[in-house]
């Protein structure tokens, strides 16, 4: 028998909304600031955007993130919660749940187990990876809305599937990059595309 399909799928974005609840956070402690609608983010890193907007903004930006609970608040991204469950029930399938914790971890680690026990139950917690680097986790397949996932692995054993952000929507991925636009699209193709080379 072929041996399973592993897919890791990212959080941020992914799975759980930081984007909507960075915005909404940000302009209700920061309301005489600047801000960025999300049809207007462009790049993966908000501080990024912000600093360019103005330097000391980034700062502001991190305030939000680093916040206790911000993480664990975070709303589900629509169709994420019975995609992923209906992606584990598959068979021949190891689905896996893999971040990046910030530098500035302390919330945001025992937050992201929460979440995917809030949101997902107890089964889903066995299968967090959290990892700073996500290059060297060996799968068949990564769904991450990060454009750019690098490494000390050069050529990682997983095919990127570039799940669509608002930040990465306006951005042309070479041809050969396999897009999700959300989980009401095709995501079983995918999968079934890269069993079949197995
Ligand atoms: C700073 C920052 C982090 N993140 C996410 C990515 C990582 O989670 P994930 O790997 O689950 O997508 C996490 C820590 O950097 O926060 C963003 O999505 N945008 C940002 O601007
Ligand atoms: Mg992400």
């Amino acid at each position: 028998m072929a041996r399973a399909l592993r897919v890791l799928v990212d959080m941020d974005m992914v799975l759980a909304d930081l984007e909507s609840a960075f915005l909404e956070k940000f302009r209700a402690r920061y309301p005489d600031e600047p801000y960025i609608p999300l049809e207007k983010r462009r790049g993966f890193l908000i501080s990024q955007q912000y600093s360019n907007l103005r330097a000391d903004l980034a700062d502001k930006a991190e305030s939000i993130w680093e916040s206790k609970n911000f993480f664990l608040d975070l709303q589900p991204i629509p169709g994420a919660v019975d995609s992923i469950k209906q992606m584990d029930s598959l068979k021949n399938t190891d689905v896996f749940i893999c971040s990046s914790p910030p530098r500035k971890y302390h919330n945001c680690v025992g937050e992201k187990f929460a979440w995917v026990e809030k949101h997902l139950g107890k089964t889903f917690v066995d299968r967090i990876i959290l990892t700073r680097d996500k290059t060297v986790v060996s799968a068949d397949l990564l769904i991450d809305d990060n454009p750019f996932v690098t490494g000390a692995e050069p050529s990682p054993s997983w095919e990127h599937v570039l799940f669509t952000a608002c930040h990465n929507q306006h951005m042309e991925p070479l041809p050969s990059t396999l897009r999700l636009n959300s989980w009401f699209h095709d995501w079983r193709s995918i999968l079934q595309s890269k069993r079949s080379l197995n």
